[in-house]
């Protein structure tokens, strides 16, 4: 049986307001989870030791921009991250290298597409437009929609993480992600026209006449799209989910579960826009 750290994802949100959060919770934290492991790694037996991983589970966002119509990130994309979110979880990435370069804590790391999928807290896109769609709310689109990010289904991201810490090699990175760039207009589009189909509007309009152009993010990365042909080729992981398909299933998740989200739209978090603070009032 192996032991294992594997912190998530612990901040979801990139936001440029308030950089200071992600110095704390991505830096100051995986500093003290590095020095954490490292004390009770050594205190291990030698079978225990070798079987020890400390997974890190990071973001394609650190390796920064892409154009829109050539490149893909391998694990040798050097970094280049533009937002202080993924310049925080570019320095926690080399941070878990270091302690395994330097004190020999065995360490794998994994960077990961934007995930969807049930229980997705509904500031993200996906789950954002679902709800609004279904409260007749307009649907925000950050510019003009061309930006695309390749989409991984969470369970998808769960079995690849299973086979990155029971099987990858320590000091090395596995690059995860769905094979499913898509532009943010076409996924708010293929979200309306399911809805039609599951949930026709009580108005007998479509869903996609709530789409509305909004000014766009500061510091919007144009394109993320993972080649993740190094952890297929050598963990044997691939994608079960089309975006389709996880689509589909993501949707029918939230018409079914409304208990879950109802409470959050209720109490906590109602939808509004969050991130859209200038640079300079941001610290
Ligand atoms: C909420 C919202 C988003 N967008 C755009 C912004 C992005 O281009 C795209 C996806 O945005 P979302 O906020 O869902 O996720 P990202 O900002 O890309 O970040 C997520 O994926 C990465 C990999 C992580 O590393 C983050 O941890 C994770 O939260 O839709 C809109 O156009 N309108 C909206 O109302």
């Amino acid at each position: 049986m192996r032991s294992c750290i594997s912190p998530l994802k612990a901040m979801s949100i990139v936001s440029i307001d308030g950089p200071a959060a992600f110095i704390e919770t991505n830096i100051i934290g995986t500093f003290r989870m590095l020095n954490a492991a490292l004390t009770y790694w050594r205190e291990l037996s030698e079978p225990a030791k070798s079987a020890f991983r400390f997974h890190h589970i990071s973001t394609d966002e650190v390796f920064g921009d892409l154009p829109f119509d050539s490149g893909i990130f391998t694990e040798e994309t050097p970094y280049a991250p533009s937002s202080p979110y993924s310049a925080s979880k570019a320095a926690s990435d080399h941070l878990v290298r270091a302690w395994h370069e330097t004190y020999g804590l065995p360490v794998v790391l994994s960077n990961c597409s934007n995930n969807y999928g049930p229980f997705h807290f509904p500031e993200k896109l996906i789950p954002l437009v679902i709800l609004n769609a279904l409260d007749g709310k307009s649907l925000p689109i950050y510019g003009t929609g061309a930006n695309v990010r390749d989409w991984l289904y969470v369970e998808d991201h769960a079995r690849a993480l299973e086979l990155v810490v029971t099987k990858g090699k320590p000091g090395e990175s596995y690059n995860i992600g769905g094979r499913a760039e898509q532009t943010n207009l076409s996924v708010v589009e293929t979200i309306c026209d399911i809805l039609d189909k599951k949930r026709p509007r009580a108005n007998g309009g479509r869903y996609r006449d709530l789409i509305s152009f909004v000014s766009d993010r500061p510091g919007h990365d144009r394109r993320y799209a993972i080649d993740a042909s190094k952890i297929e080729r050598e963990l044997g992981w691939t994608p079960s989910e089309t975006f389709q398909s996880g689509l589909e299933r993501t949707i029918q998740w939230y018409l079914d579960n409304d208990w879950w989200w109802q409470p959050i739209r209720g109490e906590r978090y109602a939808g509004e826009r969050l991130g859209s603070t200038t640079a300079k009032s941001a610290v």
